[in-house]
């Protein structure tokens, strides 16, 4: 297969932008749902390579645009392949798997087919966007075939592949038909990052007892000591490479005139309450809105916070809303939203205001600096990056993050209010605590989120991923990783 033109490539499910059909019939791009592509756009800005990705829309044959100044190659996808591939096997079977089975994950062998398919398309349309020698960045679970089928089409390349979400533990991975398959595909990579040491484990365990490759024993860190899987001759390597935000920039429209006035507009729109809790999530199972509504509901019912003075605002972006497991979840959050209302709010004074849409970045951005206390409170995460923009935003440093332990992002933001979101009443101890902080332990705990937020940013994840890519696999290894045993 012949090579195409760029030197930087990401692949991902999704281009940056979503094609929008608008009723009169014309077409819009929109920019992309989630925390994968708030992360990579920027990267790719800088650097003018290629992305290629599903325009988010089926049955659609567009040849490479560029938009905004990113080169998008479209892979096209039919009516079954959303169903069978991205409804059904990446985001039925592999996200609630590697979501700790928070819902049940459906096995179904055509589902597969569909995964096998997609992937090997995938990995075509990359072949032919890369240029001789170039570096490819995959990106997530719906490609993990990717690194192996591109391998094999493109020698030449070097080949990153990073993981958005959890890499579940072994008891869990083991439930997969197709685990060897999937280890094997990832082991096409020359190196596969996570966000945490602990993903990074667990894939160094499955590789030495599912694919039958010697592997490194130490503990893998962060942004060092990487691991080490020896495939053949080649030396792929394995690392915890938090993703971040683009924080300075957050920082900045956080500071300006039209937020910090919205900000107050909107908290006289929401009737001047004390206290603004919020939450801002994908529509998700895994993000624990039921938990935090669950929470607040009981606090309202033993009195321990008045209703009149403590309101909340939940943000969900739609997602995925031909999943099943999505519709009933929805249908779930939204009468305890109307339970809450109807027991608890008073005419034209809702103690749940929920809005279900998604919401302009800069009016988004006056959310976060209206808000008193942001609730995070996932049952698993991988990163979670609404918790970094709310600190990202809190440049008063006002405010107060409770965060549930089982996101990627409890790891680093130490001073937030860390919460077990199995446990409802730790949760709501953890709410009451936020709410009633003092002044100045506050002010200590968000100065010590932003150091760390403020420091660590989308531009520093990308460049440890890419730099540790960079280095020789072999010499890498030496190097970096522990020692490598069978
Ligand atoms: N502009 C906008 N961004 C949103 C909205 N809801 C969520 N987001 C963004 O989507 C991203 C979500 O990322 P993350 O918290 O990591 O969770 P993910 O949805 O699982 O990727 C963050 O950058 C959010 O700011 C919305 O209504 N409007
Ligand atoms: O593309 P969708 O099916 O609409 O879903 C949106 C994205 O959701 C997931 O985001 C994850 O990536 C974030 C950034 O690393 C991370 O902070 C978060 O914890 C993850 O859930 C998914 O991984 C992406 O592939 C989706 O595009």
């Amino acid at each position: 297969m012949g090579s195409g033109a760029s030197e930087f490539v990401v692949v991902a499910n999704r281009l940056p932008v979503d094609l929008e059909t608008l009723p009169d019939g014309s077409t819009r791009w929109k920019r992309s749902p989630g925390g994968l592509v708030t992360a990579l756009e920027p990267i790719l800005r800088g650097k003018s390579g290629a992305w290629v990705g599903w325009p988010g829309v089926a049955d659609t044959d567009l040849g490479p645009i560029v938009e905004d100044g990113i080169e998008l190659h479209p892979v096209r996808l039919s009516a079954k392949e959303v169903a069978d591939y991205y409804e059904g096997f990446s985001n039925a079977t592999l996200w609630p798997l590697y979501h700790d089975v928070i819902v049940k994950p459906v096995y179904d062998r055509t589902w597969w087919d569909a995964y096998v398919e997609v992937n090997r398309r995938f990995a075509e349309a990359t072949s032919k966007a890369a240029a001789h020698g170039a570096t490819v960045w995959i990106q997530d679970y719906q490609l993990q075939l990717v690194p192996k089928m591109l391998r094999m089409l493109r020698p030449d390349l070097t080949i990153g592949f990073f993981l958005h979400i959890p890499f579940p533990p072994v008891e869990l991975f083991m439930q997969m038909p197709w685990r060897t398959e999937i280890v094997e595909g990832l082991l096409g990579a020359d190196l596969i990052g996570f966000h945490l040491p602990g993903g990074a484990q667990n894939f160094l365990y499955l590789a030495r007892r599912l694919a039958g490759q010697p592997t490194s024993r130490g503990n893998v860190g962060v942004r060092s000591k990487l691991g080490v899987v020896q495939v053949g001759f080649r030396n792929v390597r394995v690392g915890a490479f938090p993703i971040s935000i683009d924080s300075g920039k957050l920082d900045e429209l956080a500071r300006t005139k039209s937020v910090r006035d919205r900000a107050k507009q909107l908290r006289k729109e929401l009737g001047n309450p004390q206290r603004i809790m919020l939450g801002v999530d994908r529509l998700d199972y895994t993000k624990g809105i039921d938990v935090r509504l669950n929470a607040i509901r009981e606090l309202l019912e033993e009195g321990r916070i008045d209703p009149a003075e403590n309101i909340m605002v939940q943000l969900a972006t739609p997602s995925r809303e031909r999943v099943e497991s999505y519709v009933q979840m929805r249908g779930d959050i939204e009468k305890q939203v109307g339970r809450i209302n109807g027991e608890f709010g008073q005419v034209g004074r809702p103690v749940v205001h929920y809005l279900h849409r998604a919401i302009p970045r800069e009016e988004l951005t006056a959310f976060f600096v209206a808000a008193d206390v942001m609730l995070v409170t996932p049952l698993r995460d991988g990163m979670n990056l609404v918790a970094k923009e709310y600190v990202a935003c809190r440049t008063d440093l006002g405010g107060a993050l409770v965060l549930s332990e089982f996101t990627g992002a409890a790891a680093e933001l130490r001073q937030a209010y860390l919460t077990n979101p199995h446990d409802l009443e730790d949760v709501k101890d953890s709410m009451v605590e936020a709410l009633t902080q003092d002044r100045e332990a506050g002010r200590r705990r968000m100065r010590g989120l932003r150091r760390q937020v403020l420091a660590h940013d989308v531009d520093r994840w990308a460049k440890s991923f890419l730099s540790a890519l960079a280095r020789d696999s072999v010499a890498g290894a030496a190097l970096l990783g522990d020692e490598v045993q069978a």
